[in-house]
């Protein structure tokens, strides 16, 4: 990504080679792979996994070089760093039975598990286990992500190894765990809310008389510009609107139009039904 504005939260560090080991080799952890890859921050070999079903990870870990473990605690033994990507509601079995493994071998211990704090990890592994949370976002696999990260006491002195890696594929950011479920509606989720939007401007396209792709492809080029224009300067978006809406033009039009089929509202309440998600609701 082109953007520097961020850059106030990068580190500065090479990312020296090192063993990656995935625990659970899914949508986020591709996208982290991938992302890693297309950079050549890692080479496929530099790849551990393991993850569910061979079924549905073997072929891609063939694809890009990396070596498949018979189990997680092989990951574990064979690995500097280890991503956790496994759905919340596992994470702790599968840690429970990686405790030997993780008091055996000196690890970072990496993990994208949303919802679950640092102290929550730790009970589920030996004491003084170094431990990252993190909680990037799928443009990761285009090195555009955003991630947020927390570091315990232990992690002191390995956390750059881990946070070398994310700031390969996008910015990352220091952050008080209170915050990380607005943050993952911010961030983690609002991936999907962008497209939505995207989408939504597309179909109107098409209704209008251009062809899906072309729409998609218009639309979304838009919000990429706009988005730039955000993060390369200093004026506020609602400035930005400002410049767009021509006096009795049809921008302002459009404009009041959304805000009175309540646009603003209805995504600030999308945002709050992933907090709540977030935070144990429904
Ligand atoms: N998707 C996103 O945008 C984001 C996700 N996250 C977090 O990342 C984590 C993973 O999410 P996501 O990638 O979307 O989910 P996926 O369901 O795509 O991936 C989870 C992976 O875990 C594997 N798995 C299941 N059981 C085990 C096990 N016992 N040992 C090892 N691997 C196992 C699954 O394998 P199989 O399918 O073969 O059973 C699957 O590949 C979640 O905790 C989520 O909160 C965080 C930020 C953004
Ligand atoms: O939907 C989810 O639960 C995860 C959290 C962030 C993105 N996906």
């Amino acid at each position: 990504m082109a953007g520097t504005a961020l850059t106030a939260f990068s580190h500065s560090m090479e990312v020296t080679p090192m063993r990656i080991g995935f625990i659970g080799v899914g949508n986020m952890a591709r996208a982290i792979i991938d992302g890693l890859l297309a950079n050549k921050t890692v080479a496929g070999s530099d790849l551990y996994l393991h993850s569910g079903h061979i079924e549905h990870y073997g072929d891609y870990a063939q694809t890009i070089g990396a070596h498949v473990m018979n189990d997680n605690a092989a990951v574990v033994a064979n690995s500097d760093i280890v991503v956790l990507a496994v759905k919340p509601k596992i994470y702790g079995r599968v840690l429970d039975v990686l405790q030997p493994a993780f008091a055996e071998h000196k690890v970072v211990l990496a993990s994208i598990v949303s919802g679950v704090s640092l102290a929550e990890l730790s009970q589920h592994v030996p004491a003084g286990q170094p431990i990252v949370r993190l909680l990037p976002n799928l443009n990761v696999k285009i090195g555009a992500g955003m991630t947020a990260y927390a570091i315990n006491d232990a992690a002191e002195d390995d956390a750059q190894t881990v946070l070398g890696l994310f700031d390969a594929i996008g910015k990352t950011m220091e952050l008080n765990e209170d915050d990380f479920s607005t943050f993952v509606a911010l961030a983690g989720s609002a991936p999907a809310f962008a497209y939505l939007f995207i989408d939504a401007m597309a179909r109107a396209g098409v209704k209008h008389g251009i062809s899906k792709a072309d729409a998609v492809r218009i639309a979304a080029q838009t919000v990429a510009g706009s988005a730039e224009m955000v993060l390369a300067g200093t004026t506020s978006p609602s400035d930005l609107i400002d410049q767009v809406c021509s006096p009795n033009g049809s921008t302002i039009r459009g404009y009041l139009t959304m805000e009175d089929k309540g646009f603003s509202s209805s995504v600030v309440a999308g945002l709050d039904a992933t907090i709540a998600r977030e935070n144990g609701g429904d």
